[in-house]
Formats: structure tokens, sequence, C-alpha cells
């Protein structure tokens, strides 16, 4: 087992019986005086931060910033050295939250076909045989995607392998969903694909998601605020709005106002940059 399969396996066993009520309340993320050092690196010191409910933040900034090290604390798969972060006051173990980790061959469990990929935190939360059918098939359904649900990783192309791995950490309903750099390993067809998928599932989830990349114009374009970082010890260098319509296509990358957002977003990034 891959440190990605534990780490999911783990999250999934650590959910509360609580984690299966229906009632979904809207995270709020409260970012206070959060903390984090490796050797004697100073990653973040004394950070603050909130993330809007039912938003997609995009999360970019200068090369070892601490783009993954922010939602991994965030996600709980990385510990804090101090601070506190909270969901609409809540601990993480009292909500629902999925991750989607950048790296999907190793994150998926290679012996289970995608049905059983997808309904696997199902099983960690107990839920029925006949309801995990019922949840994954409704998802599916509902996202109006089309594969063969009976194949296994190695039958797939890896943006299919990607698209069950959102799937699954989609399938509890979450309050908030982390994805790291989840297109990077993938070719630049399925890339533009997968934004659509996600931009899809996004609108008509409503869920909060919070997204590392290393595209600028992929963290525009997917985003409703992009969060520019500096670099390390990281501080908000600013947290762009980005009020472009959506859905948002082709034409949106060449309309007047993403056009300026993108500008805005890299300038402050060449600034954050030269500073260092
Ligand atoms: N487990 C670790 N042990 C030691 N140093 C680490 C560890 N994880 C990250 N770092 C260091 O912390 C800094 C921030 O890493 P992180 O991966 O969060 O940055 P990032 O902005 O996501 O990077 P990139 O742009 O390269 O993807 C980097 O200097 C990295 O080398």
């Amino acid at each position: 087992m891959t440190v990605a399969q534990a780490t999911l396996s783990s999250q999934f066993e650590a959910l509360p019986q609580s984690a299966t009520a229906s009632a979904v309340v809207r995270p709020h993320v409260t970012i206070r005086g959060l903390s984090k050092k490796f050797g004697n690196t100073v990653i973040y010191d004394n950070f603050d931060l909130d993330l809007p409910r039912g938003k997609l933040i995009s999360v970019f900034g200068p090369n070892g910033c601490g783009k993954s090290t922010l939602i991994n604390m965030i996600a709980g798969l990385i510990p804090v050295d101090a601070g506190q972060i909270l969901f609409d006051g809540m601990l993480l173990d009292e909500i629902k939250f999925g991750y989607v980790f950048q790296n999907y061959r190793e994150a998926l469990f290679p012996w289970m076909r995608a049905f059983d990929n997808i309904a696997y935190p199902l099983k960690m939360m107990k839920v029925s045989k006949r309801e995990r059918q019922e949840r994954v098939e409704r998802l599916v359904a509902h996202l109006g995607i089309k594969l063969d649900l009976n194949l296994y990783p190695y039958q797939m192309s890896g943006g299919q392998q990607q698209l069950v791995s959102i799937m699954r950490a989609l399938v509890v309903d979450p309050e908030i969903l982390f994805l790291d750099e989840p297109f990077s390993a993938l070719d630049y067809e399925m890339t533009l694909f997968m934004r659509e998928q996600l931009q899809k599932l996004f609108m008509e989830s409503g869920t909060t998601m919070v997204l590392v990349s290393h595209d600028l114009e992929e963290a525009v374009y997917l985003a409703d605020r992009v969060l520019l970082l500096s670099r390390h010890p990281a501080r908000v260098a600013d947290f762009t709005v980005v009020d472009c319509a959506r859905p948002r296509d082709d034409a949106t990358l060449s309309d007047p106002e993403f056009v300026r957002l993108k500008a805005h977003c890299l300038e402050i990034f060449q600034r954050e940059v030269r500073r260092s």
C-alpha cells in the first residue's frame, strides 16, 4: 500500500459516525496563528487566513513556498507546529472532506475495480453494500460521466483514473475538497478535459474546493479566489477575486477581465519572486 493509499485509509477509518449524518454545514475555514518548520526552515510563521464557503480557491506562488504544506495541514495530513484550523468552528474530524492526490497511480487501489475504488470511503464508513451501489451510481449519473466502472486502474487512461480519484473524494458529499495539482501528471488534452470536468463538478456540487496549481492560467480560470503566497515564511501576497461568469470556456481566456486578472496575479507573483 502506498503512502497516498494508507493516508486515504486512515482518513476514512478516522471518520466518526457523525460524519455519515446527512446534515451538511458549509465550511468556512478559519486559520489562526499557523506555524510550521521543516528543520530550521520556517514555512509558516503565525499565519492567518479565512477561506470562504462554497468557493473554488486556487493556491499559487513561487516554487517551494508552501502551497502543498498549507493544504496538507488544513487536511490534517501533516501536523502543525502551532495554531488552529477550524471549519465553521469545528475540528477536521467533525466534518467530511475529500483529498485528490497529484499522483493518481499511487492513490488508487490497483486491485480494485473503478466502482470499488469510488465506493471505498463509504465502505470505511460502514455504509451498506446496497447503499454504496446506489450512491456511486447516483454520483456517476449526476455527473454524466461515461466510464465502465468494472475496469481496473491499469485498464483506464490517466484522466479516467484521476476522474475516479475525484469521484472517490466526492462520494461522501464532502464539505471541502482539497486537490494538490490534480492534473499535473496528465497530458495537455486530458488536462483541458479535466479542467472542464472539475468546473462542472464544482458548479453542480457547490463544494468548497482548495486547489494547488502550478499553472497561473489554470489557477485563475478555475478559481473564485486566487490565493497568492509569498516565499516562505509564507504570507498572503494577495487573495484576488475572480468574478468572471461561469461556466467559463475558451472565450473566457480572451475576456478582458480575465486577461487583466491574470496579469495582476502574474505581477504579484513576479514581485514575490524578485523579493526573495
Ligand atoms: N517533509 C518535508 N521535510 C522537509 N522539508 C519539506 C518537507 N515537505 C516540504 N518541505 C519543504 O518545505 C517547503 C515547502 O514545500 P511545499 O511542497 O509545501 O511547497 P510548494 O509550494 O507546494 O512547492 P512546489 O511549488 O515545488 O510544488 C519546500 O522548501 C520543501 O522543500
